[in-house]
């Protein structure tokens, strides 16, 4: 599915929905589409097969197809069987592929950068202990938080975003027109050197509350920001640290090489030009790292 939305959005031909569906890519689209819209079909119809409203009289564990299905008990018109198919999409796309893509590119900078796992590693032993993470814990993990800040700088999921003028404005020397597109790069404001001390490094401290406050607030953008801006961005940061808390706990991570010796691609999100995070995993022994 990547593929096919990254090539209608370089290929600007395929913008045509004519043209777009004499193409490969409109076949890929009605596979993928097949496949996911399937699979949530089927869970919609056996989750509706047992479904009671129990959000009025248990608080237990509740998916958020279940927590749907409450709402629509309550309010019949909230959203269709198809409605919800894409919903669950949407949130299934943008979600499954994010969070762990920047929990991989954080495991091989770990493993490459000993000092700065093992000040993370300090911290979660100091801060948690070797217990299982809780939700209190979330925002004590002030270098940890600093540790991802920095790897979501390096490497934006999003590397651009696209955004319609809704009125003529000026932006230096230029009038942009209004239904002009404007295609912001997240990728080259988190590499600029007037904005970054180190912009191409590894380095968590561009993160210090003294360095933010001095920092433009649209200098970080990892999830873009405004009415449109990622609506799973607290679940994101809590997944991910739930994810790299569990690791450390357990695990020594080492990887080879430099961040500036592994080259990047970018399509609709940056990865690694290889597609390969290669890391070893030690079982940590003790709190320490060594
Ligand atoms: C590290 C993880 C993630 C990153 C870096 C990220 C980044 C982004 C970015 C940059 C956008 C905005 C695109 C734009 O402005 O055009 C976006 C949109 C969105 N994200 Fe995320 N995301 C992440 C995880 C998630 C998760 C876990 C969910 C769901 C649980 C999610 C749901 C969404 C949705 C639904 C939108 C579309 C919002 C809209 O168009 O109104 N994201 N994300």
């Amino acid at each position: 599915m990547y593929t096919v939305v990254h090539a209608r959005m370089i290929k600007i031909w395929l913008q045509v929905d004519c043209i777009f569906r004499l193409t490969k890519y409109w076949n890929l689209q009605e596979e993928g589409k097949h496949i996911l819209h399937g699979f949530f079909r089927q869970a919609i119809n056996e989750t509706k097969e047992n479904h009671v409203c129990l959000r009025k009289t248990d608080d237990s564990f509740r998916t958020l197809l279940e927590q749907m299905l409450d709402i629509r008990d309550d309010i019949p018109n909230f959203a269709t069987d198809e409605e919800l198919v894409h919903h669950l999409s949407t949130l299934y796309s943008a979600s499954e592929d994010t969070v762990t893509t920047i929990v991989s590119f954080t495991l091989v900078l770990l493993g490459m950068y000993p000092n700065i796992q093992k000040k993370a590693a300090d911290e979660i032993f100091s801060v948690i202990g070797e217990r299982d993470i809780e939700e209190t814990d979330i925002n004590r993990l002030d270098y940890l938080d600093m540790v991802i800040r920095d790897v979501l700088r390096l490497f934006p999921i999003a590397p651009f975003i696209a955004r319609e003028a809704t009125q003529d404005f000026q932006l230096d020397e230029m009038v942009i027109p209004k239904g002009c597109t404007v295609i912001v790069s997240i990728h080259n404001i988190h590499r600029d050197s007037k904005l970054w001390k180190k912009p191409n490094e590894f380095y968590p401290e561009h993160f210090l509350p003294e360095e933010v406050r001095e920092r433009h607030p649209y200098a970080f953008l990892p999830f873009s920001a405004g009415p449109r801006g990622c609506l799973g961005k607290p679940y994101a940061y809590m997944a991910m640290k739930v994810m790299l808390v569990t690791i450390l706990q357990s695990y020594i991570i080492e990887a080879d090489g430099k961040l500036e010796e592994k080259p990047l691609k970018a399509d609709i999100s940056v990865r690694f030009k290889d597609e390969i995070y290669p890391i070893r995993i030690k079982k940590r022994k003790c709190n320490n790292i060594k």
